[in-house]
């Protein structure tokens, strides 16, 4: 996966390429990083990046020039023609299902926003896709940029070992997570399930199952509303409640 980034600010994206999962990727060359700062592309003394908006209002914006050059020099890099994505409030929402999308393709360009956003010719010129990473102002687009690619480069084959799989990922599913426990048995006085410590898959495997779907019900149940439960998820599920219910 090659991902071009542009961002005012480069350096935060160590956070990414230096660390976890994401940075052994980077040194396996499993996932490529480049970047283009606008701020190189702005030619005046000042190398000015952003401008007042036209009809007022507070904040500034992305100078238009700069950035679309940032775009057109990082668009040269890619090793195949890229899906432009901004992220910003009022792209669509980042799903594992979009994320999965994502981590098909060769290439990404990742325009990261700062100040109030950016012109809207950018967009119509440049941008394939808005994302937003949730429902709130985040002072730059580099940490909405940084999670997509972490959740995409999970999914390119080979980054994850059998240690930490993908394919466990609950949200893979389309639901929440089960409860996890590991070493001491007893902590505090409370106990590990007996049952993950029966060495019976087929039991833990069920048991882990009813737990993601109980916990999918009573916290987001929204997500099960497009689920086609199987007969056996749906029997879990009830076992569940009903447990909830004594
Ligand atoms: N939520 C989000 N998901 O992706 N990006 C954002 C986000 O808040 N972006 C900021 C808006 C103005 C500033 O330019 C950057």
């Amino acid at each position: 996966m090659w991902a071009g980034v542009v961002t005012l600010f480069p350096e935060m994206f160590s956070a990414l390429t230096e660390h976890g999962v994401s940075g052994r990727a980077v040194k396996r060359g499993q996932l490529e990083v480049a970047f283009s700062n606008p701020r190189d592309h702005a030619h005046d003394r000042h190398r000015t990046v952003d401008d007042r908006p036209f009809g007022g209002g507070p904040g500034m914006l992305m100078k238009v020039e700069p950035l679309l050059e940032a775009i057109q020099a990082i668009r040269q890099q890619a090793p195949s023609p890229p899906r432009v994505i901004y992220l910003s409030p009022q792209g669509r929402p980042l799903t594992q299902q979009r994320v999965t999308e994502l981590a098909a393709l060769d290439s990404l360009v990742l325009v990261c926003g700062r100040y109030e956003g950016i012109d809207e010719r950018i967009i119509e010129m440049c941008v394939d896709e808005e994302i937003s990473i949730g429902d709130y102002v985040l002072s730059g687009g580099e940490l909405g940029a940084m999670v997509l690619l972490d959740a995409v480069t999970r999914l390119i084959p080979g980054v994850l070992g059998h240690a930490d799989s993908a394919v466990e990922d609950s949200f893979t599913e389309g639901w929440l997570d089960c409860p996890h426990y590991t070493r001491p048995e007893e902590f505090a006085g409370r106990r590990v399930p007996e049952v993950l410590l029966s060495g019976n898959h087929a039991l833990i495997r069920r048991w882990r199952l009813k737990q993601s779907l109980g916990r999918t019900w009573q916290r987001r149940p929204e997500l099960l509303k497009d689920l086609a439960l199987s007969d056996e998820q749906q029997q879990l599920l009830a076992e569940f409640l009903r447990e909830q219910a004594t």
